[in-house]
């Protein structure tokens, strides 16, 4: 864990000190490309001003033994089943991968069932999680394996090739260990983060509520120790994805954060190295509750706001153009200069 956080570093102020002079001298009204520019700008300091190309999307599955107190009207089979459907290149985020030339990755980091003959990434640190609400979901030791799963997949995403990195999840009832998690590091009570996830009834969220509530009360882990967290609440994807967000900041690489999932896992790893967070970009807005408190306590404001609630890195596909625009209109742009146009007033 110390090799893995000793190579974080903030993101480069030089550049985007060059990156904000020259967006000001581009041939637009200054202001006029709104949220792109500041985020031009945020990815010159990760990684210079380069369209960030070829993009993955990994999509991290497991199970979460907290299924059993009845917090998803999904089945946990529906895990594998969807991994399945993704190597089929069936699901919605092989839709949008495919349109928005983004690859696909499908790693099991912890599937509760066999899904050997799959051809995806093999990475089973333990065929689910135990149930948060009984104990511990994870060891620490779990919880170490998990988090190097995701930070050694993004060193040889890199290392391939690989210039932007995207979270993807799948696992039945992970809203709820997400929500236990956005809880325990942005202050925010059970009822404030908990939500409908895969589509549940009042009865069900005020019973998944309270759940969390317990488990909050049970475990009482500190803000200050996200590994601890992760070992209370799981899930193996939040570790892994922690590791792998980690694992795209020490390569000074942006890594754009699918939904509630991923927003919890972002805050893992911002308490791991607050340095993380500069490489990191919101995809999206989930309509899962909690992901708004995650983001607010991230800082990091959503590209895309169109009620999805999907996972499976759904929203970090569909916002990957939009930071590509951002980016080419800040290396590609004529400035007033070059384009011989006169500057209006307050340019
Ligand atoms: O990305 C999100 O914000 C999101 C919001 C709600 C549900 N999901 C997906 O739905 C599954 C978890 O939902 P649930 O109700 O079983 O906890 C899991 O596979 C997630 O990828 C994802
Ligand atoms: C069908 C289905 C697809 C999913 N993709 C991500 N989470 C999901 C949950 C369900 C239930």
């Amino acid at each position: 864990m110390e090799e893995y956080l000793a190579r974080i570093g903030p993101a480069d102020e030089a550049a985007m000190a060059a990156a904000t002079q020259r967006q000001q001298s581009l041939t637009k009204p200054a202001g006029s490309l709104g949220v792109l520019e500041d985020l031009s700008v945020r990815v010159a300091g990760m990684t210079g001003a380069v369209v960030p190309s070829p993009a993955v999307v990994t999509v991290f599955a497991a199970d979460h033994g907290v299924h059993a107190q009845g917090v998803s009207p999904w089945p946990q089979e529906v895990t594998a089943a969807m991994l399945a459907n993704f190597a089929a290149g069936g699901a919605a985020v092989n839709a949008f991968a495919t349109n928005n030339r983004v690859d696909v990755r499908v790693v099991d980091v912890g599937v509760a069932s066999d899904v050997d003959q799959l051809d995806i990434v093999h990475a089973k640190v333990r065929p689910g999680t135990r149930d948060l609400s009984v104990g511990p979901a994870l060891t620490d030791d779990e919880v170490l394996a998990a988090v190097a799963v995701g930070f050694e997949l993004a060193d040889k995403l890199v290392l391939d090739g690989y210039r932007c990195l995207l979270t993807g999840d799948m696992g039945i009832a992970n809203t709820t260990a997400s929500a236990a998690l956005i809880a325990t590091f942005t202050g925010a009570t059970a009822d404030q983060v908990t939500g409908r996830g895969t589509g549940i009834d009042d009865a069900t969220l005020a019973h998944k509520t309270a759940v969390v509530e317990a488990a909050l009360v049970l475990h009482e882990v500190p803000a200050t120790e996200p590994l601890k967290a992760l070992a209370a609440y799981g899930g193996l994807e939040h570790a892994a994805l922690a590791g792998y967000i980690l694992g795209a900041a020490a390569n000074k690489v942006p890594v754009i954060l699918d939904g509630v999932i991923a927003g919890a896992a972002a805050l893992v790893a911002q308490a791991l190295h607050p340095s993380a967070v500069d490489y990191c970009v919101a995809g999206h807005r989930s309509a899962e509750p909690g992901h708004a408190v995650a983001l607010k306590a991230l800082g990091l404001q959503p590209l895309v706001d169109l009620d999805l609630r999907l996972g499976e890195g759904t929203g970090a596909v569909l916002a990957y153009p939009i930071l590509c625009c951002a980016v080419r209109a800040l290396a590609e742009m004529a400035t007033f200069e070059s384009a011989g146009i006169a500057a209006g007033e307050e340019a």
